[in-house]
């Protein structure tokens, strides 16, 4: 199968990995080459980091290497293309431009999905002509370590597109859970929920945030607590999505006033150094000293 990711970032990056090494041809496209080199680059990194701890063999990382095309025009890269997954940043208005210039570009029976962990995949459908060939797949960051891939359904999805998406999933050996659009998906969902109640426990002072991880580790085999988890994807993130969430769903998701506040103060977990712990070089080193304020 002929796969194009658009966006070679974080995410863009490692789908095209992924969709290689399950022995698909790859175009990997950004908007400045620079980008696309960045990319490939990540790709070069991850597999020789395979190749040291001898998952993945010289010639499975050579082969993955020559299935993998990086360009920046858009028409080029999709002109052969059966499915287009976009891994561009987290804008509606962005990500519906993209799915139409896909359309414009592409055969009509391409396959256009989105890697959104939470707009509207309805939404970004709406901008096709053929919204039925439209499907989220929500990879996980990294996508190369995570099994999970969200296929999210949207309201137009056909079950021709369905069907496509699970055996994309499949043939990469990943783990599909079938979802329908809405907010938050399954895992974001769940996910935020308990990170959000984990924040208002140490605002009511339950228990320090060590306590509170260690009890969901231990106690429920979580393998990392939710408020370490929430220092690694970012308190900025997660406080964007739980607002998405409170809009969408309800008061329930209404982010605490802690979380508010450390993002205000820059706070924004492992990757300014410090969120609910305190981080050096990448390591946890201890527990941030600010004390929690009620919820307004
Ligand atoms: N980072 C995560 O942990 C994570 C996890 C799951 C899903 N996602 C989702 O994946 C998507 C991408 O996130 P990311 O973290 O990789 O972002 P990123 O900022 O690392 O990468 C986005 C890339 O898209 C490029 N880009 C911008 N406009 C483009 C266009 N029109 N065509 C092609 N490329 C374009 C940018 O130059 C950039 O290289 C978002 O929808 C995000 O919500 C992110």
């Amino acid at each position: 199968m002929h796969v194009t990711v658009l966006g070679a970032g974080s995410m863009g990056h490692g789908i095209a990995q992924v969709s290689a090494m399950a022995g698909h041809d790859v175009v990997l496209r950004d908007i400045e080459e620079e980008f696309v080199e960045d990319g490939l680059e990540g790709i070069r990194e991850n597999l020789q980091g395979g190749v040291d701890r001898d998952k993945v063999t010289e010639a499975e990382m050579e082969e993955a290497l020559e299935r993998i095309e990086g360009m920046t025009d858009l028409a080029d890269a999709v002109a052969d293309a059966d499915l287009v997954v976009e891994a561009v940043p987290e804008d509606m208005e962005l990500k519906k431009d993209v799915f139409a210039d896909v359309e414009d570009a592409a055969d009509e029976e391409t396959i256009i999905a989105s890697n959104t962990s939470s707009l509207s995949v309805t939404e970004m459908a709406s901008a096709l002509e053929r919204p039925k060939r439209a499907v989220g797949l929500h990879f996980f960051n990294p996508p190369h370590i995570m099994d999970l891939v969200e296929i999210v359904i949207a309201e137009q999805t056909d079950a021709r597109t369905e069907e496509a998406a699970i055996e994309y999933v499949r043939g990469l050996e990943k783990e599909d859970v079938v979802v329908r659009d809405t907010a938050g998906f399954a895992s974001s969902r769940l996910g935020v929920a308990t990170g959000l109640e984990a924040i208002r426990m140490v605002e009511e002072g339950v228990a320090s945030p060590a306590d509170i991880d260690e009890a969901m580790k231990i106690g429920y085999g979580y393998p990392m607590g939710p408020l370490e988890l929430t220092d690694l994807v970012g308190l900025d993130v997660r406080l964007h999505i739980a607002e998405h969430l409170r809009e969408e769903l309800g008061e329930r998701f209404k982010p605490p006033q802690t979380l508010r506040r450390k993002v205000r103060a820059g706070k924004l977990g492992k990757k300014s150094g410090e969120g609910f712990y305190v981080w050096e070089d990448g390591e946890r080193v201890g527990t941030s000293g600010d004390r929690g304020e009620d919820d307004d």
